[in-house]
């Protein structure tokens, strides 16, 4: 943690939408005039698509399973370096994993490989990290202890699955086949390292369909926000003014004293008048930090 170089991490599965509500949080830099050093998850992937695929067969003949959650298919060591060199001088260093011929093209480049590491952060307010590990914790790693401000993205299970599914095939040219294997086949590491961050999150969007989701493996489409609810957690729910938000976000209702509840379209809302003063408090904080830091100076 730090109050010159501040850290929002939005975590998420698979599938969650941690990239589809990153423009939601691109919207409030731009309107806070903030530049943020923007930071893809699966940048910290260990292996390209086709070295994954070996280690895939290689796990499978020794019996044992590698997936995308965990800790043998991440480089953890790296993320780590990244948050603590951002909190600690605001540069670091990243690269992309690209998944589609569109990502690559511009590139040079083919989809599942990743773009050399560079150098980041300069001159920038903020890192934003979005994807799989904002909030992970090992024997070895934590990352969770460098996030300033750490945001759950998490739909229930099937609709996490749906929204999966729906995108892998139709984005990223999977068959439905492979990406049912691999939601089996990262189970595991899906409660060893996905699922335990969302107990360490400041506040988790759970979003909620309210349409049968009881065959994910056969939905023809994702629930629309408007066929859904967000639920929305606080960990600490002192200081939250509930009032406001129930006046504000029209639908919204509480259900339970650190739990707000919003329609589905009210989503954008909901994030924007609840994350921009935690924000905007972040730019506060780093604002008074630095003018210590130069009044030391001057001594
Ligand atoms: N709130 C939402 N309403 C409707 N569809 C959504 C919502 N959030 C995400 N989706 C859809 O779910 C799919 C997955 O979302 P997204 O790509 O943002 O997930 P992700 O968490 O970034 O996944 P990954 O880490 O695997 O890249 C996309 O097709 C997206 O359009
Ligand atoms: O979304 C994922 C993990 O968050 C993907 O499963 C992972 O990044 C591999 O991508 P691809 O299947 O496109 O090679």
């Amino acid at each position: 943690m730090s109050a010159r170089n501040p850290i929002i991490a939005v975590t998420g599965s698979s599938g969650a939408g941690t990239s589809t509500t990153t423009e939601s949080f691109e919207h409030i830099f731009r309107s806070l005039n903030i530049k943020p050093a923007m930071v893809e998850g699966d940048s910290f992937h260990r292996f390209s698509r086709q070295e994954m695929g070996v280690e895939r067969r290689k796990a499978e003949e020794e019996q044992r399973t590698i997936s995308y959650f965990g800790e043998q298919a991440n480089d953890f060591d790296s993320l780590e370096s990244l948050f603590k060199d951002y909190s600690e001088r605001g540069v670091g260093k990243v690269r992309r994993y690209l998944h589609t011929f569109d990502e690559a093209v511009p590139y040079n480049q083919m989809p599942g490989t990743f773009t050399p590491w560079e150098d980041m952060g300069q001159g920038t307010d903020l890192l934003f990290y979005e994807g799989l590990h904002g909030g992970v914790v090992t024997e070895k790693n934590d990352v969770a202890k460098h996030v300033d401000l750490l945001i759950g993205m998490v739909p229930i299970v099937n609709l996490e699955w749906i929204q999966k599914i729906h995108r892998d095939i139709n984005q990223r040219g999977h068959s439905r086949e492979a990406v049912t294997a691999s939601i089996v086949r990262s189970m595991e590491d899906y409660i060893s390292y996905i699922t335990p961050q969302f107990s360490k999150t400041h506040i988790n969007f759970q979003r909620v369909p309210t349409v049968d989701t009881s065959n994910p493996f056969s939905a023809k489409a994702i629930p629309t926000l408007d066929e859904s609810f967000v639920v929305i957690r606080f960990r600490e729910s002192s200081n939250v003014d509930f009032p406001y938000y129930l006046r504000m976000i029209q639908g919204s209702f509480m259900s339970r004293v650190n739990t707000l509840v919003v329609p589905g379209g009210k989503m954008g809302l909901a994030m924007e008048l609840i994350l921009k003063p935690l924000i905007q408090d972040l730019m506060t904080k780093k604002a008074e930090a630095n003018s210590q830091l130069d009044w030391m100076s001057d001594l």
